[in-house]
């Protein structure tokens, strides 16, 4: 039986006067890779914020392993962020001062790593991922496709429990995306790992387990949506 790794009930959360999520819920299994899709302004990096522990909501709950997420002290979170979950994002991510293999030991290190034996980790993600020679290079030597596999070894290399992943291709052409997802996928299941990727591509989405869609604040699974349609 597969057990549930995550699971949002009723979330609430408000920018000012500006509703995100109004009662939404989720449940993700482990292992399971699921797509968020959905409308622009709909909610998906809001919940996606939720469930990574990043942002609070003013209403619901957010279990993740058995334990209460949203009403965990910011220092245990934080803690949780870095030694349980992972994270790409669209753009940005890499610290430019540092070279490639740094960025990717940078979560081992905030750990408690060693720094020899961080970097040794860090390297032996290069090859896995197709970025042989590039592990002294800065992000500003990098290609877009090339960054984000970097991002990518940089999620992984604490394997994580779940990796959360916001528009992972958002910046990249169409090939490039399809090859980082495609990596992104296959090194998840190899590892077992849960992935939440919230996406506005169609090709994104078909990579996952599952896809349910976010409109208006709340979560609706597809099957739904295409009978209200
Ligand atoms: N930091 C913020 N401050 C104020 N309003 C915000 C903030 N973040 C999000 N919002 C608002 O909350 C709502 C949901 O935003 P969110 O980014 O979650 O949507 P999204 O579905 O991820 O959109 P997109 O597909 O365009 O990235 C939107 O109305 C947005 O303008």
């Amino acid at each position: 039986m597969t057990a549930v790794v995550l699971e949002a009930r009723g979330l609430e959360l408000s920018f000012g006067q500006t509703p995100a999520l109004r009662g939404a819920d989720l449940t993700v299994m482990t292992g399971e890779i699921l797509a968020i899709m959905g409308p622009s302004g709909s909610g998906k990096s809001t919940l996606l914020h939720c469930l990574a522990g990043i942002l609070t909501p003013g209403a619901g709950e957010i279990h993740f392993a058995g334990r209460r997420l949203d009403t965990m002290r910011e220092a245990e979170r934080s803690e949780l962020r870095r030694d349980r979950f992972g994270f790409v994002f669209q753009f940005g991510q890499l610290v430019p001062e540092l070279t490639a293999e740094e960025n990717v030991a940078l979560p081992l290190l905030l750990g408690g790593r060693k720094r020899a034996a961080a970097l040794a980790e860090a390297r032996s993600w290069f090859g896995r991922l197709g970025l042989d020679g590039l592990e002294a290079r800065r992000s500003g030597e990098l290609s877009g496709g090339q960054a984000q596999r970097v991002a990518l070894a940089r999620a992984m290399v604490t394997r994580p429990d779940v990796i959360f992943a916001d528009e992972p291709t958002g910046a990249l052409d169409s090939l490039t995306g399809e090859q980082v997802m495609d990596l992104l996928v296959t090194t998840a299941r190899e590892h077992g790992t849960t992935v939440v990727v919230v996406t506005h591509e169609a090709r994104v989405a078909a990579c996952a387990d599952r896809e349910v869609i976010v409109r208006d604040g709340k979560v609706t699974g597809l099957a739904a949506e295409r009978m209200a349609s």
